[in-house]
């Protein structure tokens, strides 16, 4: 359809170091992803004086994987994958990417899309498993922007926590893992989430069982047997346990596999928090190998996934 676009929504990153400022503050001025104390109206000011004080450790965390976030290149390949299995299949809308919190944010793309004829558009999330501060953030704001621009928002991809070829994507480099170091325990790590936030009904915590048991139940019992926890909190709240730095440094002598839940393209928290940091927590601890799994990136297997779901609701 010519006035179709298929839009690729996800959180986004700083490219380089001048802009992991900016990207701090848009995160924390979000409301569906974190309350601040105190009333709405301060959350802006509060986001911009938090950005200020986290800039400089989080520059530095991004100096040491290249100097910016690789996200944007990340969905960028995934965008390109997505749309040669979509010409494969005949069809011709545009794929573009869609960010919540660094460009190409909403406002602008829509602009760009109305003046090339597109009227109607499909989000599909890049988010596996549906969460208020992930997926319901980007769908708010793309709400937001498609009425100002006067545009319809199609059914979409928003979640797709068992769906078989993202599980694929996810069981093919487990099971090489584990070929490797059968006797090693697996840690499925997910991003934390506030308690109160699940308390207050949100599906995320349920979504990301279904897809350890989902895959569990395809990989069949494991000598090391397999547990999950919870990566990268932020602040003084109580949030989803066991954290993952506590489960590393109770696994000494052991073989241990992380994989990575929650993300499917690799950025500061793979990169950085698994790849830097909780591989100098598991030196510490004594653990004999720690090994991370890749997250899914363009596997063909993850491609399959959103192409198929695309395909079945294209009108
Ligand atoms: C403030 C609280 C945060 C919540 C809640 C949160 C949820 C959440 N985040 C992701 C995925 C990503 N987070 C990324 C960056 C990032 N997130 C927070 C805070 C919260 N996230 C911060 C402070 C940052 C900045 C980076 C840092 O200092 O660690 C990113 C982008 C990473 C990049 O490469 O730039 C992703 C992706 C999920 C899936 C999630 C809840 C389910
Ligand atoms: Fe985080
Ligand atoms: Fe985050």
């Amino acid at each position: 359809m010519r006035d179709t676009a298929i839009l690729l929504l996800n959180l986004g990153g700083p490219v380089n170091l001048d802009q992991v400022e900016p990207f701090l503050a848009a995160l924390f001025g979000d409301r569906d992803l974190i309350r601040l104390p105190g009333p709405a109206w301060l959350q802006g000011p509060f986001s911009r004086l938090i950005a200020k004080l986290r800039a400089p450790g989080a520059k530095g965390r991004y100096a040491e994987i290249g100097g910016g976030s690789p996200l944007l290149r990340e969905s960028a390949y995934q965008a390109s994958a997505l749309r040669a299995a979509l010409r494969a299949a005949g069809r011709t809308e545009p794929v573009k990417l869609c960010f919540r919190y660094a460009a190409p944010r909403a406002e602008g793309l829509l602009k760009a899309l109305k003046r090339e004829g597109i009227r109607k558009l499909v989000p599909v999330t890049l988010y596996p498993h549906d969460c208020r501060a992930t997926t319901g953030s980007s769908l708010r704001e793309l709400a937001i922007e498609a009425a100002k621009a006067g545009m319809e928002i199609l059914p979409g991809v928003d979640h797709y926590a068992t769906d078989p070829d993202y599980l694929d994507s996810l069981e093919a480099p487990l099971r090489a893992a584990l070929k490797e170091l059968p006797n090693a325990t697996v840690i499925f790590s997910a991003h934390s989430l506030p308690v109160r936030q699940i308390e207050a009904g949100d599906p995320y915590e349920r979504e990301i069982h279904a897809t350890r048991d989902a895959l569990m139940a395809r990989i069949g019992e494991i000598p090391g047997g397999y547990l999950l926890a919870y990566q990268s909190r932020t602040g003084p709240v109580r949030w989803l346990e066991p954290p993952l730095k506590g489960v590393l440094e109770s696994m000494g002598g052991k073989d241990v596999i992380v994989v990575p839940m929650s993300f499917v393209s690799e950025h500061i928290e793979t990169l950085h928090e698994l790849d830097i940091e909780y591989r100098h927590v598991a030196d510490k601890a004594g653990i004999r190998t720690y090994r991370r799994v890749a997250a899914p990136g363009t596997d063909p297997a993850y491609i399959r996934c959103l192409a198929r779901r695309v395909l079945e609701i294209l009108p």
